[in-house]
């Protein structure tokens, strides 16, 4: 599975920690990041991830276009839903596009947990037939 992870600087302890913890999962998979995020997990776990542009610089949208593509399975984006964001519509873009193609999306750790869990379960292979069809279809 693809796999983005994403965090807002006042929630990028937490991710790095959920990742941490569950890294024995993540290695499985293959994963993305926006900039500043990628390079926290890479240096607390040592995982290989393939790193965009900051999110204000435009890491969101990068994400969002390989959800577009339907590349992306999974997405761990723990917001800060206390700090405005300068770019909050590259934010809103991107949840928008989750609902779009029905991407598991995680912005917070509660459900962070249930979707590592359902991964790890298999839970979400059903992306593996989306991604089929698509290939077939030309998306
Ligand atoms: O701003 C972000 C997501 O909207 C995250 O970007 P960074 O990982 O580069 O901090």
């Amino acid at each position: 599975m693809n796999i983005a992870l994403i965090a807002h600087d006042e929630k990028k302890n937490d991710l790095v920690q959920f990742v941490t913890a569950y890294q024995e999962i993540f290695k499985k998979h293959t994963l993305f990041a926006t900039g500043t995020t990628g390079l926290r997990i890479n240096e607390a776990t040592g995982l290989s991830i393939t790193r965009y542009q900051s999110g204000p610089l435009g890491g969101d949208q990068q994400i969002g276009a390989r959800i577009a593509q339907n590349q992306m399975d999974a997405i761990f984006f723990f917001r800060d839903p206390l700090t405005a964001q300068p770019h909050e519509p590259d934010v809103t873009a991107l949840v928008r596009l989750c609902d779009v193609y029905s991407i598991p999306l995680a912005t917070n750790m509660g459900t962070a947990e249930l979707l590592i869990r359902g991964l790890e379960l298999g839970l979400i292979d059903w992306r593996n037939i989306v991604k089929e069809n698509g290939e077939e279809n030309g998306r």
